[in-house]
């Protein structure tokens, strides 16, 4: 997630999971790349290894070969999870999301751009991705939906947590490229409507409405 001066709030410390970290907005724009590099990496290897067509021995040789991998990395890590972090500047980050995770490879990833009263992105996803043949996995849209109307209803100067959240799968939605818009349709005290949408170049596929709820403490309408 990329900084923006008022988030989060600081009534909302603690309720998400949220780390302070001293660490300068340019360090962190700098590792972010760098893990990013190899995100991007695991993120093929994913892809090729859905799709791979070599032969058993090779199949084994390439295990031993990532198990190796993977044990250098471990040689230094995190205790849990990534969580939120943000610095003095109120530059925020959270590497492992789901959905944007900057480290995360199961993140397709989503970049959500934010426009006065849309939010909108332009993703494409691959084999890693399927649950029909040749079409979305149901729940993976359901997480990039959620994501992208959480984004919305936060508008990036409050924390709002998800709900409810209803899916209309419409039609099969493909693998490739795709759309996905979500806006506030009201508001209600702590309560935020919010509808949202994926569409293939035929329009689209599936439609959600979603209420996103303020957590106690956290001060309606936002604090900017
Ligand atoms: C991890 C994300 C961090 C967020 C950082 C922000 C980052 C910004 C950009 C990122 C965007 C990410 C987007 C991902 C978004 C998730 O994926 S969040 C993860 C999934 N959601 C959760 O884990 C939420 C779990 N549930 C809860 O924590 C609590 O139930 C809630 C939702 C905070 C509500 O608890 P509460 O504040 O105690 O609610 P309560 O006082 O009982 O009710 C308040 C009102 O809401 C209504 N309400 C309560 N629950 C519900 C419900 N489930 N459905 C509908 N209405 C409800 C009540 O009826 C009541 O209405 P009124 O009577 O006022 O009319």
């Amino acid at each position: 997630m990329t900084g923006r001066r008022s988030f989060p709030e600081e009534s909302a410390v603690g309720v998400g999971g949220f780390v302070r970290e001293d660490t300068p907005t340019a360090e962190v724009d700098r590792r972010e790349a760098v893990m990013a590099s190899l995100t991007g990496t695991v993120r093929e290897l994913i892809d090729a290894t859905i799709r791979t067509t070599v032969d058993d021995d090779e199949v084994h040789r390439i295990r031993d070969g990532l198990a190796a991998l993977v044990a250098r990395l471990r040689t230094a890590q995190l205790p849990g999870p990534a969580g939120i972090r943000y610095n003095a500047e109120l530059r925020s980050w959270n590497w492992g999301n789901a959905v944007m995770g900057a480290a995360n490879a199961i993140a397709p990833p989503l970049r959500v751009q934010h426009d006065s009263s849309v939010c909108h992105a332009d993703v494409v996803l691959g084999a890693a991705y399927e649950g029909p043949p040749g079409l979305v996995h149901g729940g993976v849209s359901a997480m990039l939906l959620d994501h992208i109307m959480g984004e919305a209803a936060s508008a990036m100067r409050r924390t709002a947590f998800t709900g409810t959240l209803t899916m209309r799968y419409r039609r099969g939605t493909p693998l490739g490229p795709l759309h996905l818009e979500a806006s506030i349709v009201r508001e209600e005290g702590r309560k935020i409507f919010v509808a949202g949408s994926i569409s293939d170049a035929g329009g689209a596929t599936v439609e959600a409405d979603g209420v996103f709820i303020q957590p106690v403490g956290t001060p309606a309408g936002g604090g900017r």
